[in-house]
């Protein structure tokens, strides 16, 4: 097929000035928000080792981008920042029982269906706390995303709770097999109850397990949700998860946050390296996941440092999305010289620059549509002729 000269490849986009122009302040407002808790923003290169960043990455395989170097090693494009976070922390900078609390604002890239019509690069601002294993990390992480969001104008949002360690564990006991564990796990994950129920219906057991695994989808809500699963928990596991949950509660509490989170008990996310507590970020009016993110306990131990550790990640273009609003272009003033003039209508424009306003220095020699040009200015100055007077039209 040939590509023709203007086409992207799939999932690609261009970024015009008024989007960049959004981005960028909902990017710096999270920025200083989470730079306010004491976070080190970092960056890390936009390739990685398929054999060690891209397997951890938790990803899918066939949503990874992949290349070769020219040494014949295989190379992705980072479909997260959080395994590259976690190679750099296990290898460079994290010392035993000293939390580490790193962020960044960075592109990521995973490989879509032509049919879908998703972007396949992205930028993520987020978090990266290593080290800590209390459920104060946990709460922090959560509370930070929510106040990020808040400071980058953000009202109308909920972040659901859950805990893959409390799935896992139910679903263990009563299935015992990982094939089977996992096909229910992605019924959930994929947001699918209808087929969810009907698995379970279609599966040889007892009516009590049966039970357990369709009440599960009804534990949501507020802390009642822990209590009510107490209730029907049999394994260890499941009490100490569901444990974590309710302290987690508290702290979200003490926080001041508690109205913006809910329980579900039944969330399981995509990536798969989490171990704990995990979480999704939905604003209200808009159906899809604007954040997400929890604790992966195992993830450091690839990179041969184990280590506890929790974080979130939001999405810059649909965060955008979801606040729906349209950049208010600050005024751009456009003088407008002629070459005898220049020096004159430069030492404006500089003064003006100088208090910050926007200025377009323009020789009039180098438009062709004058009112199609100037129309996109708050302000023309003219600086033309022999020293005439300049003339203003707005
Ligand atoms: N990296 C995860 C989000 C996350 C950050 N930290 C923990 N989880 C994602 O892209 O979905």
């Amino acid at each position: 097929m040939r590509v023709f000269m203007f086409e992207k490849p799939l999932g690609m986009r261009d970024t015009l000035p008024d989007v960049y122009q959004i981005k960028r302040r909902l990017r710096e407002a999270m920025m200083e928000e989470i730079e306010t808790w004491g976070y080190s923003f970092i960056e890390t290169p936009t390739l990685e080792y398929d054999e060690t960043v891209g397997s951890a990455s938790a990803i899918l395989d066939q949503q990874l981008f992949k290349l070769l170097d020219r040494e014949g090693h295989t190379l992705v494009l980072r479909p997260d920042m959080t395994a590259p976070i976690a190679r750099l922390a296990a290898s460079k900078l994290y010392e035993e029982g000293c939390p580490l609390r790193l962020a960044y604002a960075a592109n990521v890239f995973r490989a879509q269906h032509r049919e879908g019509g998703r972007p396949a690069e992205f930028e993520q601002v987020g978090v990266e706390y290593i080290g800590d294993g209390t459920t104060y990390a946990d709460a922090e992480v959560i509370s930070l995303m929510i106040f990020a969001l808040q400071r980058a104008g953000l009202r109308h949002f909920t972040v659901t709770i859950g805990h893959i360690g409390y799935v896992d564990a139910l679903f263990f006991d009563i299935l015992r097999h990982e094939q089977r564990v996992e096909t229910l796990r992605r019924f959930l994950y994929e947001k699918n109850y209808v087929g969810y129920r009907e698995h379970v219906k279609s599966l040889p057991l007892s009516s009590i397990d049966r039970d357990r695994l369709l009440r599960l989808l009804t534990l949501r809500g507020g802390e009642e949700a822990v209590a009510e699963a107490k209730a029907f928990a049999m394994t260890e596991e499941e009490h100490r998860a569901l444990d974590e949950l309710k302290q987690l509660c508290e702290h979200v509490k003490q926080y001041g946050v508690a109205d913006m989170v809910k329980l579900d008990m039944s969330l399981v996310s995509h990536m798969s390296y989490y171990t704990g507590v995990l979480f999704e970020v939905y604003a209200e009016n808009v159906g899809f996941l604007l954040g997400n993110g929890g604790r992966y306990d195992e993830l450091l131990a690839k990179f041969h440092r184990p280590s506890p550790a929790t974080g979130f990640s939001v999405r810059l273009d649909r965060l955008m999305e979801a606040l729906g609003e349209k950049q208010q272009q600050g005024k751009t003033t456009c003088i407008m010289f002629s070459q005898e003039r220049f020096a004159e209508a430069y030492a404006k424009a500089k003064e003006m620059r100088q208090r910050g306003e926007k200025v377009v220095l323009q020789q009039v020699a180098g438009v062709r549509d004058m009112d199609q040009f100037t129309a996109a200015f708050d302000d023309v100055v003219y600086v033309l002729g022999k020293h005439g007077k300049d003339e203003r039209s707005c």
